[in-house]
């Protein structure tokens, strides 16, 4: 049996040592994880410095995408999906759904015309208490193919300078593709006429485990009458808003969901390349709006539209983008929640 008296001060010493090495590491993990230890590392929070205007960020406000409008409705599948996936989303029944018409700005009184990117923020709720959040885009692909590259274009197009941007674009051929459309895509006037792309792969997993890379679209089931970036000035600042709520108070608005797989050749990792159009596509269902409600007050007001937010059986593929969204994103939302107080709820609410 071992003497306790000799024994104590030994183990005493030790529980020092093991306290500050739990103390070192803990202090390691947190200068690691705050980019201190690696100045030159892409952390969440130079990503959402990075969206910043010069003037400092809308404070309570998403850090991009801030200009947007609540919806509720339904996800109405039919079953066709399930080829793809087994989420319980994609077997045929009507699920809830909250989301966001939004504007790619972090500027919330944009206007309208002002604004190239439209965005869709979207949430699938299943009765086994799987949620699907998706964030999608009107382009057809992503300017860039990092989120390294993300951030340097942010960087760039904050220059003053006129060759910073041209210096960028020169060292990132693949940028041509997002500023044609940029340049000669035709605008619409209502949210219900934009096409939504995930542009990100994700690898969908069917009832037999079989695996397929994924992107899925919304396409609009309304008439879609292109007008010219002028014309939509014209219509007014919040001209977006004002429509879909007109448009939804006098019936449901709808989108088909396609999904869109790819070849064995095709690229999953890199969201600046389109596949080919003549791919397998699947309509799964129609995601249906039925309610607009304003922000400040909404249902989507505290919603984290965060892509890895996926069901059982969809998950993230080697396309970087879902994890780094994920990691802004959140970093996004502690900040505007935190800042409550600058964007006050109106008058009525009950909520805090
Ligand atoms: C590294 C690249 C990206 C960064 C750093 C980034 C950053 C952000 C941030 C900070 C927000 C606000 C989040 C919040 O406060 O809830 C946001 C929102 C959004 N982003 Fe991204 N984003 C990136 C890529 C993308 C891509 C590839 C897409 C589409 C395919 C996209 C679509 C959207 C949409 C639609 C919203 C609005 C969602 C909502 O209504 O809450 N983003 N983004």
């Amino acid at each position: 049996m071992p003497d306790p008296s000799q024994s104590q001060p030994h183990s005493a010493l030790g529980s020092l040592f093991i306290i500050a090495a739990v103390v070192a590491i803990g202090a390691g993990a947190f200068a690691y994880t705050a980019g201190w230890l690696s100045p030159g590392r892409l952390t969440p929070t130079k990503l959402v410095g990075a969206l910043a205007p010069p003037d400092g960020p809308a404070l309570g406000h998403r850090r991009n995408h801030a200009k947007g409008i609540c919806f509720t409705g339904m996800f109405e599948a039919n079953g066709n999906g399930t080829a793809l996936s087994r989420a319980t989303a994609f077997v045929a029944g009507q699920y809830p759904v909250v989301g966001r018409f939004n504007l790619g700005t972090p500027d919330p009184n944009a206007t309208d015309a002002t604004v190239r990117v439209r965005g869709i923020g979207v949430q699938i709720s299943t009765p086994d208490g799987e949620t699907w959040r998706m964030a999608m885009i009107d382009p057809p692909i992503f300017p860039v193919a990092t989120p390294q590259a993300f951030y340097e274009l942010l960087e760039a197009s904050k220059s003053k300078d006129p060759e910073v941007i041209k210096t960028f674009a020169a060292a990132h051929p693949e940028f041509a593709a997002f500023g044609k459309w940029a340049t000669t895509a035709p605008w619409t006037a209502s949210y219900a006429e934009v096409a939504f792309n995930s542009l990100n792969a994700f690898i969908f997993m069917d009832g037999t485990g079989a695996e397929h890379a994924v992107r899925w679209s919304l396409m609009p089931q309304a008439q879609v009458t292109p007008i010219s970036g002028t014309d939509l000035e014209k219509l007014g600042p919040n001209h977006l808003e004002d429509d879909i709520m007109d448009r939804v108070s006098k019936g449901p608005q709808s989108w088909t969901m396609v999904l869109t797989e790819a070849a064995p050749s095709d690229p999953t990792s890199d969201p600046t390349k389109a596949w080919p159009s003549e791919r397998r596509t699947v309509q799964a269902g129609t995601l249906v709006v039925q309610k607009i409600e304003a922000e400040a007050d909404g249902p989507c007001r505290d919603i984290n539209f965060d892509p890895t937010i996926l069901p059982d059986g969809i998950k993230v593929s080697d396309d970087p983008f879902p994890a780094a969204r994920s990691a802004a994103y959140a970093k996004s939302y502690d900040l505007r929640t935190s800042e409550a107080s600058y964007y006050p709820r109106t008058a009525g609410s009950t909520k805090p």
